[in-house]
């Protein structure tokens, strides 16, 4: 039997499968396959995507994730997803402090006492951040790098800051609720699909200045759309919030990030030209999923859905943080 572990990081839901575990392994279009299945069914719990824990041949990590959103595309990272791979290898291998092999970096993990009862704290590094077009990608429009910038093709009234961490964030500051809504759902929608200016698609982030080192951050995620939490979003926003608003923001105290699903707090790291952030917050493991390796392509998954509990310590804890 395989296990399909059922997690998340602020809300933002996941199946994770360790192909370590499996008899014979899966390759990346049935991994793809895989995770559409998963977000498409009827009958499991709502998933934005599938973690996959390998093994890593990196001397310096205990293994490796790859994650598929649940249209079946390939994200370069996942920051709610690396803090609940890194719960996985950290129990796994009954370690604290480690790296993990990802699309283009190794990057630490490190466990935190737990926050509230049953509620497990994980940091994580979300890196490199890069600005040039070629990293995002985007094409057509005339910068050659976008910090706080007015772009009247994306709003009339907004401004934007775009960085690869590495995936590719848009990233606005807006004042009004109303922004976070039908605007965010509209941009986010209009660039991830064709378009001419981000040809690979974007995650979207809108956020709000709710005072020194505090934020709340909505994302459009490419691949999904709106999603309760985006690690990597809220991680380069918490940059931008830094680079464009300094007065507002203390890089030696972590920031504040609220979201849908609840909180994260992040640390900015600006050294010269290395640029990276921390993002902690709970990898929650509400339960899994149990089922014959060879039905995992072939044939209906049951939702045999073994709970662990930690759904309502998550939930207490979130009663208890306010804006
Ligand atoms: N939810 C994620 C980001 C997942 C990848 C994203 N949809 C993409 O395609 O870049 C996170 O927590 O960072």
């Amino acid at each position: 039997m395989s296990k399909l572990h059922y997690v998340h990081g602020s809300e933002n839901h996941f199946f994770l499968l360790d192909v370590d575990e499996l008899k014979d392994s899966l390759d990346d279009i049935q991994l793809s396959y895989l995770a559409q299945k998963l977000s498409h069914s009827d009958v499991l719990p709502y998933s934005d995507g599938l973690l996959v824990v390998d093994h890593s041949d990196h001397a310096e990590c205990i293994g490796q994730m790859k994650v598929f959103n649940s249209d079946g595309s390939v994200a370069s990272m996942c920051g709610n997803g690396l803090r609940c791979v890194g719960r996985y290898l950290a129990e796994k291998f009954n370690q604290t402090d480690f790296k993990v092999q990802t699309t283009q970096a190794d990057l630490n993990v490190h466990v935190f006492d737990d926050i509230a009862k049953g509620v497990s704290w994980i940091g994580v590094q979300i890196a490199p951040v890069k600005f040039a077009p070629a990293a995002l990608p985007y094409t057509n429009l005339d910068f050659d790098q976008i910090i706080n910038e007015e772009i009247p093709e994306f709003s009339d009234h907004l401004k934007f800051t775009s960085m690869a961490v590495p995936n590719p964030h848009l990233i606005s500051f807006v004042e009004d609720d109303n922004d976070l809504e039908e605007p965010l759902f509209n941009l986010g929608t209009y660039l991830n699909q064709p378009n001419e200016y981000y040809p690979d698609g974007v995650n979207v982030n809108f956020a709000k200045i709710l005072g020194k080192n505090k934020i709340f951050v909505r994302t459009f995620e490419r691949g999904v759309g709106f999603t309760n939490a985006c690690g990597t979003g809220m991680s380069a926003t918490s940059m931008a919030f830094a680079m464009n608003y300094p007065e507002s923001v203390d890089v030696n105290e972590p920031i504040d990030v609220f979201n849908p699903g609840g909180k994260v707090q992040t640390r900015v790291h600006i050294e010269l030209d290395n640029r990276w952030i921390q993002l902690m917050g709970n990898a929650t493991f509400v339960g899994y999923i149990e089922a014959d390796e060879v039905d995992l392509l072939s044939q209906p998954i049951q939702n045999n859905l073994v709970e662990s509990g930690e759904e309502a310590d998550y939930l207490a804890f979130i009663d208890t943080i306010k804006q």
